[in-house]
């Protein structure tokens, strides 16, 4: 019954704007709210007055749409994008997107940046960061008014692995040195994918992490966690919360600055004992956010797999990976 409760309090709270005369409540807050919001709102206002005017419009009962530490998770049914853009529109926001595109995988620029112009975050300032080692190597994109893209030049480690988990190093390092300034919030993606549908406002939260496609109906004991303890991602065999994907991370800029670093600085304590983690970075990015629990989740239609088939529960496939050779595209 509880949960229930929260739940109405959630779904009301994101139906804030338009019930409430705007600027009462930050809309940047609206759509992630946390225990502690709702610990705050309650001291202003009785629960029984949240519950009051929706109940069911906005709801999902064949999936789970909160944590248990209450942090929303977002499916397509539970939030009302018109409602949300309405509400975010006045903030003026800039949305950051790191994506990497190193050796063979330029190949993926064109279709991830050609998908994201259509379908990711409308309405919003967007800045790409495209991180290369090779920038003749990436397509010119006809972008739409009030966005932008950048490229920058990075070294190409030899091994794919390193490739992948000094993401976290190149990304803490660019938002010191330049995305702090001009962005709000940064979203940092895999480049093997494509866009199929919007991605909006909903996804905004300090700290938001994306339930991964393979293991969101799995029982935790078959989690593919670092299960050696003397990794710096060891996570013991019946703990953890969810499984999340290393393809998509996100939320404030400051927050993504203090998870990169944290992330990068656990890699280098294994990298010091000879270790390499089971999923490289991932694994690291799933014990950072075992002890640090993300603001908001996505669910796996933000990071669906288009080998799989399409399960009734994920009723739009966001964001998806491209098929690809493995051996082919990792040199
Ligand atoms: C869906 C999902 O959660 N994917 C994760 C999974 O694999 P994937 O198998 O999808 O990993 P991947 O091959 O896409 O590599 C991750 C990313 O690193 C970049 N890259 C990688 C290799 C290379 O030669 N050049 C290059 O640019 C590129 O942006 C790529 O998208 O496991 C990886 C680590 O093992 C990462 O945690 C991925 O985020
Ligand atoms: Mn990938």
């Amino acid at each position: 019954i509880r949960l229930n409760l929260l739940q109405e309090s959630y779904n009301i709270i994101q139906h804030w704007p338009l019930s409430y005369s705007p600027g009462s409540l930050n809309p940047a807050y609206v759509a992630s709210v946390s225990l502690r919001d709702l610990a705050g709102l309650r001291r202003k206002w009785p629960v029984s007055f949240c519950l009051l005017p929706f109940s069911s419009s906005f709801r999902r009962r064949d999936v789970l749409t909160l944590t248990p530490w209450l942090a929303p998770i977002v499916w397509e049914g539970t939030f009302n994008s018109e409602l949300l853009d309405s509400a975010y529109k006045p903030l003026n926001l800039t949305i950051g997107v790191t994506a990497f595109a190193v050796g063979k995988y330029t190949t993926f620029v064109g279709r991830f940046v050609e998908s994201a112009e259509k379908l990711f975050m409308k309405g919003c300032w967007v800045n790409y960061y495209i991180f290369t080692n090779n920038p003749q190597a990436i397509p010119r994109v006809q972008l739409q008014p009030g966005r932008s893209l950048s490229i920058i030049p990075i070294k190409k480690y030899s091994h794919w692995q390193e490739i992948s988990m000094r993401r976290m190093e190149v990304i803490n390092r660019h938002i010191a040195e330049v995305s702090h300034r001009e962005v709000n919030y940064l979203f940092c993606l895999d480049i093997d994918m494509v866009f199929h549908n919007p991605w909006g406002v909903e996804t905004l939260g300090e700290m938001v992490a994306a339930i991964h496609p393979g293991y969101y109906n799995i029982p935790r004991s078959q989690f593919p966690y670092e299960r050696r303890s003397s990794s710096a991602a060891f996570i013991p065999n019946s703990q953890g919360d969810f499984y999340y994907a290393g393809a998509v991370f996100g939320g404030l800029v400051k927050q993504v600055y203090e998870f990169t670093r944290a992330c990068h600085m656990t890699i280098l304590a294994d990298k010091a004992n000879g270790i390499m983690a089971a999923w490289q970075e991932e694994s690291h990015l799933n014990r950072h956010f075992f002890s640090h629990k993300p603001s908001k989740l996505l669910s796996p239609e933000y990071v669906w797999d288009d080998t799989k088939p399409q399960p009734p529960e994920v009723r739009l496939i966001r964001f998806s990976t491209v098929n690809k050779d493995y051996k082919e595209i990792r040199d």
